[in-house]
């Protein structure tokens, strides 16, 4: 059975509040990797506890990490405490683990190369859109660096593509230099390089293909392991040499997700009213610290003083040309379509490998609603069009899901479909979209 539609609140005046969000995913689960790879047990503190996080946690459990929640200060769930798995060639056989990857790209991407560093037959599945979702760069990967890839489907021959497969894993990875087409995903890039440092003779990962997306998501993976101690070289572009050594244990406090504050802030916009994000990071490698350039492209004032965000929208939403805005783009194109000019994302055709196929998505839920948008070869076209209200459609994605959102804020009657696939990264959206308009909850 699915639940009704959930109508999406209506602003009548501009918001005024003052919002911080959940743990990053893409940080949480870097560290889950690297803490279940370190040498000895690590803290992560105010981390993400959402779907996504969850099935990170799942998988780690299942290759033998123990994972504890411990009282912490976050205010959205507990600490996370993690004894690593036993690897290499004289751990403890594992026999038969099964992981499911959800949705989550974090998972399916991050753990297979994880999972050959036990030893053990490891089975990866996930739900249904999962299984059309790129997979092949990580899995030719790990069969150029001596790691067996079987598919789980009876019915399919040779080197899989997608999920489902299985992942033979020795305990050892001999490792060395290896050649990937990451235009599909930067996750392939991060996840070869977060488990690098353990394999024997290291990483030589070298893309070749059409331009790596989502690079700040790769600059992300690189700090976070030099900051456990790994070497990365990545002064070469498309070359990136990990040396082979150990991951430090560590004790880390989690910044809260700013590509999941982006709807909120968005919210300013759309109703021309002012919210603040505390404890935005002084430093940072999120892609979501680009609300800070993007916003003003779209009218708002932003300042960032003693820590605060401040985003105040303009009297209307201009539209711009906005480039590689990579998971912000649904957020950015909900407000382009809600702008007074016309607006181009490009550097964005990767979306279609995403959660859904965002591009078509987008153009499909923007014109349902009467708006104004087309797919390009690399993003989309949004024109200035009145909208009315109807019921936006999520596909499973929980950035379509707050889109709807932030289109009922400015327009009667909107609703959305399956608000509850917002779990995926912020389970408690509703509640906290609610309070942020001061309905209480
Ligand atoms: O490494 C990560 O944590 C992520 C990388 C990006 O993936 P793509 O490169 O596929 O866009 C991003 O969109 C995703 O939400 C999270
Ligand atoms: C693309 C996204 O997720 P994933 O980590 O599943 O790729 C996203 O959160 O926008």
């Amino acid at each position: 059975m699915t639940s009704p539609a959930w109508p999406a609140p209506f602003a009548a005046g501009p918001v005024d509040a003052t919002v911080t969000v959940p743990g990053s995913k893409s940080l949480t689960n870097r560290y889950l990797v690297l803490a279940a790879l370190a040498d000895g047990p690590s803290r992560l503190r105010a981390p993400l506890h959402s779907r996504d996080s969850a099935l990170m946690v799942a998988a780690l459990r299942s290759l033998g990490a123990t994972v504890t929640e411990v009282p912490g200060d976050g205010e959205y769930g507990p600490d996370l405490e993690v004894t690593p798995i036993p690897t290499g060639a004289d751990a403890p056989g594992l026999g038969r683990a099964e992981v499911d990857c959800g949705l989550a790209g974090t998972v399916m991407r991050f753990v297979p190369p994880l999972a050959a560093l036990v030893r053990g037959e490891v089975a990866f599945d996930g739900d249904p859109h999962a299984r059309v979702r790129p997979m092949g760069p990580v899995i030719d990967a790990l069969a150029a660096l001596g790691v067996a890839v079987s598919s789980s489907d009876p019915d399919s021959a040779g080197t899989p593509t997608s999920l489902p497969f299985t992942v033979h894993g020795a305990g050892t990875v001999p490792g060395g230099h290896v050649v990937v087409d990451a235009s599909g995903s930067s996750q392939f890039v991060s996840a070869l390089l977060l488990v690098g440092a353990r394999f024997e003779h290291g990483l030589h990962l070298e893309h070749v293909g059409k331009p790596v997306p989502s690079l700040d998501h790769i600059s992300m993976t690189v700090e976070v392991l030099r900051g456990v101690g790994v070497e990365v070289d990545d002064s070469v572009p498309n070359h990136w040499h990990v040396t082979p050594g150990t991951i430090r244990a560590f004790d880390v406090r989690i910044e809260q997700d700013l590509s999941n504050a982006g709807p909120f802030l968005a919210a300013a916009l759309a109703t021309h009213g002012t919210v603040r994000v505390p404890n935005w990071p002084e430093h940072t490698t999120q892609v979501g610290d680009a609300w800070r350039r993007i916003l003003p492209q779209l009218g708002a004032t932003v300042t960032l003083d003693a820590g605060t965000l401040t985003v105040t929208g303009g009297e209307r939403i201009t539209g711009a040309e906005l480039a590689d805005t990579s998971e912000l783009a649904p957020t950015v194109a909900a407000l382009c379509a809600l702008a007074e000019s016309p607006s181009r994302l490009t550097g964005i055709a990767h979306l279609r490998g995403h959660e859904t196929d965002r591009l078509a998505a987008l153009v499909a839920e923007i014109t349902r609603l009467g708006g104004d948008a087309e797919e390009t070869e690399d993003g989309l076209v949004i024109r200035p069009a009145p909208l009315h209200g109807g019921v936006v459609r999520s596909y499973a994605d929980h950035r379509m899901a707050t889109a709807g959102a932030i289109w009922g804020l400015a327009v009667r009657g909107v609703e959305v479909e399956d608000i509850a696939t917002t779990s995926k990264t912020m389970p408690e959206f509703p509640q906290m979209w609610a309070r942020m308009l001061g309905q209480g909850a």
